[in-house]
Protein backbone atom coordinates (compact mmCIF):
# COMPACT_ATOMS: atom_id res chain seq x y z
CA UNK A 1 0.00 0.00 0.00
CA UNK A 2 1.38 3.25 -0.64
CA UNK A 3 2.12 5.91 2.00
CA UNK A 4 3.21 9.53 1.73
CA UNK A 5 5.26 11.39 4.70
CA UNK A 6 6.15 15.08 4.75
CA UNK A 7 9.27 15.93 6.67
CA UNK A 8 10.04 19.72 7.39
CA UNK A 9 8.99 20.43 3.59
CA UNK A 10 9.51 24.07 2.85
CA UNK A 11 8.84 26.24 -0.18
CA UNK A 12 9.80 29.69 -1.74
CA UNK A 13 8.08 32.17 -4.00
CA UNK A 14 10.86 34.75 -4.82
CA UNK A 15 11.99 36.07 -1.36
CA UNK A 16 8.74 35.00 0.77
CA UNK A 17 8.73 31.88 2.22
CA UNK A 18 5.01 30.32 1.61
CA UNK A 19 5.50 26.79 2.92
CA UNK A 20 7.30 26.32 6.52
CA UNK A 21 8.44 22.90 7.63
CA UNK A 22 5.62 21.17 7.21
CA UNK A 23 5.73 17.29 8.68
CA UNK A 24 3.46 14.95 8.69
CA UNK A 25 2.30 11.53 10.09
CA UNK A 26 2.34 8.89 6.98
CA UNK A 27 -0.99 8.73 5.24
CA UNK A 28 -1.91 5.75 3.73
CA UNK A 29 -3.25 4.63 0.68
CA UNK A 30 -7.04 4.19 0.46
CA UNK A 31 -7.83 6.81 2.07
CA UNK A 32 -9.11 10.85 1.65
CA UNK A 33 -7.48 13.59 3.30
CA UNK A 34 -8.89 16.94 3.07
CA UNK A 35 -6.27 19.61 2.59
CA UNK A 36 -7.88 22.93 4.27
CA UNK A 37 -7.14 26.60 6.00
CA UNK A 38 -7.92 30.08 4.73
CA UNK A 39 -7.40 31.97 1.03
CA UNK A 40 -3.40 31.98 0.40
CA UNK A 41 -2.43 29.34 3.18
CA UNK A 42 -0.27 27.35 1.15
CA UNK A 43 -2.50 24.65 0.10
CA UNK A 44 -1.79 24.68 -3.68
CA UNK A 45 1.66 25.45 -2.99
CA UNK A 46 1.99 22.10 -0.67
CA UNK A 47 0.59 20.05 -3.59
CA UNK A 48 2.76 21.31 -5.91
CA UNK A 49 5.75 20.61 -3.83
CA UNK A 50 4.21 16.93 -2.92
CA UNK A 51 4.01 16.73 -6.54
CA UNK A 52 7.71 17.23 -7.26
CA UNK A 53 6.33 20.63 -9.48
CA UNK A 54 8.65 23.02 -7.48
CA UNK A 55 11.70 23.17 -5.41
CA UNK A 56 12.45 23.41 -1.76
CA UNK A 57 13.71 21.55 1.33
CA UNK A 58 12.61 18.96 3.40
CA UNK A 59 11.77 15.27 2.21
CA UNK A 60 8.51 13.88 0.49
CA UNK A 61 8.80 9.99 1.61
CA UNK A 62 6.92 7.97 -0.61
CA UNK A 63 7.09 4.25 -0.30
CA UNK A 64 5.08 1.14 -1.29
CA UNK A 65 4.55 2.42 -4.97
CA UNK A 66 6.39 0.68 -7.62
CA UNK A 67 5.08 3.81 -10.29
CA UNK A 68 8.22 5.49 -10.11
CA UNK A 69 7.51 8.67 -11.68
CA UNK A 70 3.73 7.90 -12.15
CA UNK A 71 2.77 7.47 -8.60
CA UNK A 72 1.49 11.01 -7.78
CA UNK A 73 -1.00 12.96 -10.14
CA UNK A 74 -1.52 16.08 -9.59
CA UNK A 75 -4.94 18.15 -10.92
CA UNK A 76 -4.51 22.03 -10.38
CA UNK A 77 -7.07 24.35 -9.60
CA UNK A 78 -6.89 26.62 -12.86
CA UNK A 79 -7.65 23.81 -15.53
CA UNK A 80 -6.76 25.50 -19.05
CA UNK A 81 -8.70 24.39 -22.50
CA UNK A 82 -6.65 23.39 -25.51
CA UNK A 83 -9.23 24.17 -28.00
CA UNK A 84 -7.17 21.85 -30.43
CA UNK A 85 -8.33 18.79 -28.50
CA UNK A 86 -12.08 17.15 -27.70
CA UNK A 87 -12.94 16.18 -24.05
CA UNK A 88 -12.01 12.19 -24.96
CA UNK A 89 -8.91 13.26 -27.14
CA UNK A 90 -7.73 15.45 -24.06
CA UNK A 91 -8.34 12.31 -22.04
CA UNK A 92 -6.77 9.90 -24.04
CA UNK A 93 -3.27 12.00 -23.60
CA UNK A 94 -3.39 11.83 -20.18
CA UNK A 95 -3.80 8.24 -19.92
CA UNK A 96 -0.66 7.43 -22.27
CA UNK A 97 1.72 10.59 -20.79
CA UNK A 98 4.55 9.85 -22.66
CA UNK A 99 4.03 6.12 -23.00
CA UNK A 100 3.96 4.57 -26.57
CA UNK A 101 1.01 6.15 -28.79
CA UNK A 102 -0.20 2.20 -29.38
CA UNK A 103 -3.69 2.37 -27.47
CA UNK A 104 -5.10 -1.12 -26.32
CA UNK A 105 -8.90 -1.91 -26.04
CA UNK A 106 -8.98 -2.04 -22.20
CA UNK A 107 -7.40 1.46 -22.45
CA UNK A 108 -10.67 2.48 -24.29
CA UNK A 109 -12.80 0.90 -22.16
CA UNK A 110 -10.80 2.27 -19.04
CA UNK A 111 -11.59 5.81 -20.22
CA UNK A 112 -15.09 5.05 -21.02
CA UNK A 113 -15.72 4.10 -17.46
CA UNK A 114 -14.21 7.24 -16.13
CA UNK A 115 -16.18 9.12 -18.20
CA UNK A 116 -19.62 7.55 -17.57
CA UNK A 117 -18.79 7.99 -13.81
CA UNK A 118 -18.11 11.44 -14.04
CA UNK A 119 -21.93 11.70 -16.34
CA UNK A 120 -19.59 13.31 -19.22
CA UNK A 121 -19.69 10.58 -21.55
CA UNK A 122 -22.20 12.58 -23.98
CA UNK A 123 -20.02 15.79 -24.13
CA UNK A 124 -16.49 13.09 -25.35
CA UNK A 125 -16.91 14.74 -28.62
CA UNK A 126 -16.35 18.39 -27.61
CA UNK A 127 -13.94 20.93 -27.66
CA UNK A 128 -12.38 21.72 -24.63
CA UNK A 129 -13.15 25.15 -25.43
CA UNK A 130 -16.58 24.47 -25.73
CA UNK A 131 -17.61 23.91 -22.38
CA UNK A 132 -18.77 25.35 -19.49
CA UNK A 133 -16.40 25.78 -16.26
CA UNK A 134 -18.10 22.94 -14.33
CA UNK A 135 -17.71 20.63 -16.80
CA UNK A 136 -13.81 21.54 -17.31
CA UNK A 137 -13.38 20.59 -13.97
CA UNK A 138 -14.80 17.49 -14.56
CA UNK A 139 -12.70 16.86 -17.42
CA UNK A 140 -10.12 17.73 -15.53
CA UNK A 141 -10.83 15.00 -12.59
CA UNK A 142 -11.32 12.52 -15.31
CA UNK A 143 -7.82 13.39 -17.09
CA UNK A 144 -6.42 12.92 -13.32
CA UNK A 145 -8.26 9.76 -12.71
CA UNK A 146 -7.19 8.36 -15.93
CA UNK A 147 -3.49 8.00 -14.90
CA UNK A 148 -3.84 5.53 -12.41
CA UNK A 149 -1.69 6.86 -9.88
CA UNK A 150 -1.41 6.12 -6.16
CA UNK A 151 -1.76 9.20 -4.80
CA UNK A 152 -4.42 12.45 -6.29
CA UNK A 153 -3.50 15.73 -5.03
CA UNK A 154 -7.08 17.57 -6.36
CA UNK A 155 -6.64 21.37 -5.81
CA UNK A 156 -10.39 22.10 -5.14
CA UNK A 157 -11.52 19.98 -7.56
CA UNK A 158 -15.57 20.61 -7.11
CA UNK A 159 -15.39 24.55 -7.04
CA UNK A 160 -17.62 25.07 -10.35
CA UNK A 161 -19.49 21.84 -9.43
CA UNK A 162 -23.77 21.89 -8.03
CA UNK A 163 -24.28 20.42 -5.42
CA UNK A 164 -25.22 17.10 -7.28
CA UNK A 165 -21.79 17.32 -8.90
CA UNK A 166 -20.16 17.63 -5.72
CA UNK A 167 -21.57 14.70 -4.14
CA UNK A 168 -20.92 12.50 -7.09
CA UNK A 169 -17.53 13.27 -7.39
CA UNK A 170 -16.10 12.89 -4.15
CA UNK A 171 -18.11 9.95 -3.50
CA UNK A 172 -16.54 8.61 -6.69
CA UNK A 173 -13.51 9.76 -4.97
CA UNK A 174 -14.14 8.02 -1.51
CA UNK A 175 -14.75 4.82 -3.67
CA UNK A 176 -11.85 4.96 -6.02
CA UNK A 177 -9.34 5.42 -2.86
CA UNK A 178 -10.55 2.62 -1.33
CA UNK A 179 -11.30 0.21 -4.35
CA UNK A 180 -7.70 0.79 -5.80
CA UNK A 181 -5.57 1.88 -2.10
CA UNK A 182 -4.99 5.17 -3.90
CA UNK A 183 -4.39 8.16 -1.50
CA UNK A 184 -6.51 11.19 -2.55
CA UNK A 185 -5.81 14.52 -0.99
CA UNK A 186 -7.80 17.34 -1.60
CA UNK A 187 -7.68 20.96 -1.00
CA UNK A 188 -11.47 21.95 -0.61
CA UNK A 189 -13.37 25.13 1.12
CA UNK A 190 -16.50 22.93 1.87
CA UNK A 191 -16.04 22.16 5.19
CA UNK A 192 -18.68 20.12 5.35
CA UNK A 193 -18.09 18.02 2.38
CA UNK A 194 -14.54 17.43 4.51
CA UNK A 195 -16.16 16.76 7.30
CA UNK A 196 -18.82 14.28 5.10
CA UNK A 197 -16.35 12.62 2.68
CA UNK A 198 -12.76 12.65 4.06
CA UNK A 199 -11.27 10.53 6.45
CA UNK A 200 -8.58 12.88 7.60
CA UNK A 201 -7.91 16.92 7.51
CA UNK A 202 -4.80 18.59 7.27
CA UNK A 203 -4.94 22.04 8.27
CA UNK A 204 -2.40 24.95 6.55
CA UNK A 205 -2.46 28.48 8.01
CA UNK A 206 0.16 30.79 6.59
CA UNK A 207 2.32 28.07 5.34
CA UNK A 208 2.76 25.95 8.23
CA UNK A 209 1.15 22.43 9.26
CA UNK A 210 -1.78 23.45 12.47
CA UNK A 211 -3.13 20.17 12.77
CA UNK A 212 -3.16 16.64 11.00
CA UNK A 213 -5.89 13.70 12.25
CA UNK A 214 -8.95 12.48 11.55
CA UNK A 215 -11.71 15.38 10.63
CA UNK A 216 -13.87 15.09 14.32
CA UNK A 217 -10.51 15.76 16.38
CA UNK A 218 -9.25 18.57 13.64
CA UNK A 219 -12.14 20.59 12.34
CA UNK A 220 -13.37 22.25 15.85
CA UNK A 221 -14.98 25.34 17.09
CA UNK A 222 -11.75 26.29 18.76
CA UNK A 223 -10.08 25.41 15.28
CA UNK A 224 -12.55 27.95 13.13
CA UNK A 225 -12.09 30.72 15.80
CA UNK A 226 -8.43 30.76 15.60
CA UNK A 227 -7.99 29.75 11.90
CA UNK A 228 -10.70 31.19 10.00
CA UNK A 229 -12.05 33.99 12.59
CA UNK A 230 -15.41 32.44 12.88
CA UNK A 231 -17.65 31.58 15.47
CA UNK A 232 -19.11 28.31 14.66
CA UNK A 233 -21.03 25.14 16.01
CA UNK A 234 -20.00 21.01 14.88
CA UNK A 235 -22.94 19.50 15.24
CA UNK A 236 -24.49 16.54 14.40
CA UNK A 237 -27.35 16.17 11.96
CA UNK A 238 -29.98 14.00 12.20
CA UNK A 239 -28.00 10.93 10.15
CA UNK A 240 -24.87 11.62 12.57
CA UNK A 241 -22.87 13.62 10.30
CA UNK A 242 -20.65 16.47 11.52
CA UNK A 243 -21.82 19.67 10.30
CA UNK A 244 -20.28 23.12 10.62
CA UNK A 245 -23.05 25.75 12.02
CA UNK A 246 -21.58 29.31 11.10
CA UNK A 247 -22.84 31.86 13.62
CA UNK A 248 -20.92 34.58 12.40
CA UNK A 249 -17.13 36.44 12.36
CA UNK A 250 -15.38 36.31 15.72
CA UNK A 251 -15.52 38.91 17.76
N1 LIG B 1 3.70 31.86 -8.64
C1 LIG B 1 3.71 32.54 -7.50
N2 LIG B 1 4.49 33.64 -7.35
C2 LIG B 1 4.53 34.34 -6.19
N3 LIG B 1 3.79 34.03 -5.11
C3 LIG B 1 3.00 32.95 -5.20
C4 LIG B 1 2.91 32.15 -6.38
N4 LIG B 1 2.04 31.15 -6.17
C5 LIG B 1 1.59 31.31 -4.91
N5 LIG B 1 2.17 32.38 -4.33
C6 LIG B 1 1.93 32.86 -2.96
O1 LIG B 1 2.11 31.76 -2.07
C7 LIG B 1 1.15 31.84 -1.03
C8 LIG B 1 0.39 30.53 -0.96
O2 LIG B 1 -0.40 30.42 -2.14
P1 LIG B 1 -1.23 29.10 -2.46
O3 LIG B 1 -1.75 29.22 -3.85
O4 LIG B 1 -0.43 27.93 -2.12
O5 LIG B 1 -2.44 29.26 -1.39
P2 LIG B 1 -3.78 28.40 -1.25
O6 LIG B 1 -3.85 28.00 0.18
O7 LIG B 1 -3.84 27.32 -2.26
O8 LIG B 1 -4.86 29.53 -1.51
P3 LIG B 1 -6.38 29.53 -2.09
O9 LIG B 1 -7.23 28.85 -1.05
O10 LIG B 1 -6.66 30.99 -2.18
O11 LIG B 1 -6.37 28.83 -3.40
C9 LIG B 1 0.28 33.05 -1.30
O12 LIG B 1 0.71 34.13 -0.51
C10 LIG B 1 0.51 33.33 -2.76
O13 LIG B 1 0.37 34.71 -3.05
Amino acid sequence: MVTLRLEDVGARHGRRQTLTAVTTPRLAGGEIVAVIGPNAAGKSTLFKRIAGLIPGPGEVHLDGTDKAGKAIAYMPQDTGANAVLTVYESVLLARKQGQSWTVDEAELIEIDAVLAALNIADIGQRPLDALSGGQRQLVAIAQTLVRAPDIMLMDEPTSALDIYRQVEVLQLMQNEARRRGMLVMIAIHDLNQALRFADKAIVIVDGRLRACGPCAEVITADMLREVYRIEARIEKCSRDFDHVIVDGKAA
